[in-house]
């Protein structure tokens, strides 16, 4: 086989070899997959304008939030249930990123607890990058619990997914439903009833098991108010994901959020919503620099990356291609996929005129429906 030379190198070896319920669960969006799809796409309706002799022999790609500094402004999304791509899942993924010195966020469904992850983030707790995803359950008890586990265990923040208070209609889950594999446990939440649930699922029922999961235990009667509740029993900083338009922005600042991420979740919730780049621009002119922009959808390059700063992202997430990096070779794999993306990043960098990240501005980006529609 050849070198793996790109993140859609490693996609199509897990779209070739990785087993189909595990496949279907990762790579499916809801209904038509035009968000998923457009969410890819869309990067490249914007080019680069890149500034030529301008002394690039040293790039500094370094970020900061929330008083933290990272080495790429490229992080890992949360993604549920990663012990299906590999063995090691969650902690292959953490470790990565943690040798990487960028965010690792845990998804609340992982296979791995919020305590195996903070320790294979590291002894020391100044350098856990770890963010923690947060589905608020019926049970607030539960959700309280989630929270104080996580920051006990070194989490850095807590990003409040908004965008899911059902789970979306995929349907390959609903031709061929997703079946949890047996060996393996949500760790964060499951409980013997839980897994008596699983189990009853897996053998007869033709549901999709996470529509039934979610519709069971999450609440789907959030409000803003919700955001406000969770400032005020943590510390942490809070980010809504979730957000695509100026109004929500809006009421994020509103009630106090400390971040938003532009995301339409991977296209898996509502399909035929923008394209998270599309969306990211009225996102930050309504934030106005109040609070950090994040973005994650579609990123699948270093240039994908290069341009939603330009667009005033402060960094963007990846999901899909810490998957196919973990199934492909586990904490290698994923080492593999951020030191491609990384270099694509730095290169794009340097070949646009930036040599630090303060550089990237809307000055470097075009985009290219703009430029038709002035002929
Ligand atoms: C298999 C899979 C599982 C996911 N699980 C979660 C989750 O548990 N919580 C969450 O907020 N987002 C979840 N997401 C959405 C990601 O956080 C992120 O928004 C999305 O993957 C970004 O798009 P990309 O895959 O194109 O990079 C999941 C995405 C995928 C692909
Ligand atoms: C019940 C697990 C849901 C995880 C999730 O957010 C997703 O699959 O997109």
């Amino acid at each position: 086989m050849s070198k793996i030379a790109s993140v859609q190198d490693l996609e199509d070896h897990a779209k070739a070899n990785l087993d189909k319920n595990a496949l279907n669960y990762y790579s499916s969006g809801s209904q038509d997959m035009i968000t998923l799809q457009d969410n890819v796409n869309a990067f490249d309706r914007y080019q680069i304008r890149p500034r030529v002799l301008r002394n690039v022999s040293n790039v500094d790609t370094k970020v900061s939030a929330f008083g933290l500094t990272f080495d790429y402004p490229i992080f890992i999304a949360a993604s549920a249930m990663q012990k299906m791509a590999h063995p090691d899942g969650e902690l292959a993924s953490v470790r990565s990123a943690n040798k990487h010195n960028v965010c690792y966020s845990l998804s609340t469904i992982s296979t791995s607890s919020i305590e195996e992850v903070s320790e294979a983030a590291g002894q020391v707790t100044d350098n856990k990058k770890i963010w923690f995803q947060l589905y608020i359950y019926n049970d607030k008890h539960k959700t309280i619990d989630l929270i104080k586990r996580a920051e006990r265990a070194g989490f850095k923040a807590i990003i409040l997914t908004a965008d899911t208070p059902y789970i979306g209609r995929r349907l390959p889950d609903i031709r061929d439903p997703f079946m949890i594999p047996s060996h393996l446990k949500l760790k964060n939440i499951q409980t013997e009833k839980i897994g008596e649930a699983e189990t009853s699922t897996q053998s007869s029922e033709n549901a999709s098991w996470l529509a039934r999961y979610f519709k069971e235990n999450i609440n789907p009667g959030l409000t803003w108010d919700d955001v406000t509740w969770i400032k005020s029993v943590t510390s942490l900083p809070v980010l809504v994901k979730g957000v695509l338009t100026a109004e929500d922005a809006k009421l994020c600042l509103q009630y106090g959020a400390d971040g938003i991420i532009v995301s339409n979740h991977g296209g898996r919730q509502l399909d035929t919503a923008p394209a998270t780049i599309d969306a990211l621009p009225e996102v930050v002119r309504a934030v106005n620099g109040k609070i950090p922009v994040f973005l994650d959808g579609g990123v699948r390059r270093g240039t994908d990356a290069f341009k939603a700063l330009a667009l005033g992202a402060t960094a963007v997430f990846m999901g899909r291609p810490n998957l196919w990096g973990l199934f492909y070779d586990g904490e290698n794999g994923v080492d593999l996929m951020l030191d491609i993306v990384f270099e694509e990043f730095k290169l794009a960098m340097a070949l646009s005129g930036c040599a630090s990240v303060k550089d990237i501005n809307e000055s470097y980006i075009q985009d290219s429906r703009h430029i038709f529609s002035k002929l």
